[in-house]
């Protein structure tokens, strides 16, 4: 199968990050060009790239769009321009760490060029190259990581999936939706079902929208469906990408996700969280020092533009939940499957 959707990359000319606009799709996909740092800024955090990997790559494209339209030769002037340009980026969105890791892989490269006495020309050049080295990795790490979590999977297995953690999510096939897309060119017929993802319908939207586009067996569920339809015996594994994974294993995803790991325990149905190691932050020690984004009421209150709540009602708006270690069953990287305890296998992938 080949991947026809990359959500964030350059244009021909190299001097425009484009965009899929992931908030107008399934009804339409166009596509952004953006050359200006609060237009970025506003596309990641109004979610138009959304999804913890692509948000690291729109925002190191993004960095070096806005770096290379900047007219110096002096070194220093262009590390202050750099710093200023990442340090307002780093605000769009504060749960995934794909976006910070992103941006000090991208300064640090500017410092090993500047080290090396390069002129500002060379400079720009390799961070342009560092900005097509994360999407080129990423895609490898993605089959990498459908390959590994195959091995844990059996044809005609169902498979429960919350948010997107697909292609439009990353730059190759998504880490939780990689097995499906392996699985599906091996023939092995899964049945996927998507959780819609309330509020900003993710699931529904994007996961639902890609997979069927590709031709894999997948059916929309809302939220609140997932235990009756694991009590049914429909499911036999939860697969779900991550935003942030601490040192000791606990993962932070798409709110909604701890609901559906308690869910799975109670049916004893294997939860597996799928995420390249740019997502595991050992700076974060556990679950309880991730940041949670909160967003605004009024996706709840007035969601795709109808009012659902009063327009003066009180809205929690939480966009994120952690999910204790204790709940997954395996965490799979790009580099293999780590099973409890899981602070030793995370340290063991450094
Ligand atoms: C491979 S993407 C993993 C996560 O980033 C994904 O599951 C998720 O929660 C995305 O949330 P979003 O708010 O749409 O950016």
């Amino acid at each position: 199968m080949t991947k026809s959707i990359i959500p964030a990359k350059l244009n021909k000319t190299k001097d425009k990050l484009v965009l899929l606009d992931q908030t107008l799709l399934p009804e339409k996909e166009k596509y952004l060009e953006l050359d200006q740092r609060e237009d970025i800024w506003e596309a990641i955090k109004n979610l138009r790239v959304r999804g913890a990997p692509a948000i690291g790559i729109a925002a190191a494209f993004g960095l070096y769009v806005c770096l290379n339209q900047y007219q110096t030769d002096s070194v220093s002037e262009l590390r202050k321009e750099l710093k200023e340009i990442s340090n307002y980026l780093a605000t769009s969105r504060p749960t995934a760490v794909n976006l910070f890791w992103a941006l000090k892989r991208m300064e640090k490269r500017f410092e090993a060029e500047a080290s090396a006495d390069k002129s500002v020309k060379a400079i720009k050049e390799a961070l342009l190259e560092e900005s097509n080295n994360i999407l080129k990795e990423d895609q490898k790490m993605d089959q990498a990581i459908g390959e590994h979590a195959l091995k844990l999977l059996k044809p005609g297995m169902g498979l429960l999936t919350h948010c997107n953690a697909g292609g439009l999510a990353t730059s190759g096939y998504g880490t939780a939706e990689a097995p499906m897309y392996l699985g599906f060119d091996r023939g092995y017929d899964f049945k996927i079902y998507a959780d819609e993802t309330r509020p900003l319908l993710q699931g529904s939207r994007l996961t639902a929208f890609e997979l069927n586009k590709a031709g894999l067996d997948v059916t929309v569920i809302t939220d609140n469906m997932a235990a009756q339809v694991m009590k049914e015996g429909k499911i036999d594994a939860v697969l779900v990408g991550s935003d942030r994974i601490a040192a000791n294993g606990d993962a932070a995803n798409k709110i909604g996700t701890l609901g559906v790991a308690i869910l799975a325990k109670e049916y004893q149905i294997p939860v597996y969280f799928l995420a390249p190691t740019s997502t595991i932050d050992l700076q974060t020690k556990t679950g309880a020092d991730i940041e949670i984004e909160l967003r605004d009421g009024e996706e709840i209150r007035n969601g795709f533009g109808r009012r659902t709540a009063p327009h003066s009602v009180k809205v929690y708006n939480p966009a994120f939940d952690v999910t204790p270690a204790s709940y997954i069953t395996a965490i799979i990287t790009e580099k293999g499957i780590i099973k409890p305890p899981f602070k030793k296998g995370i340290k063991g992938l450094f």
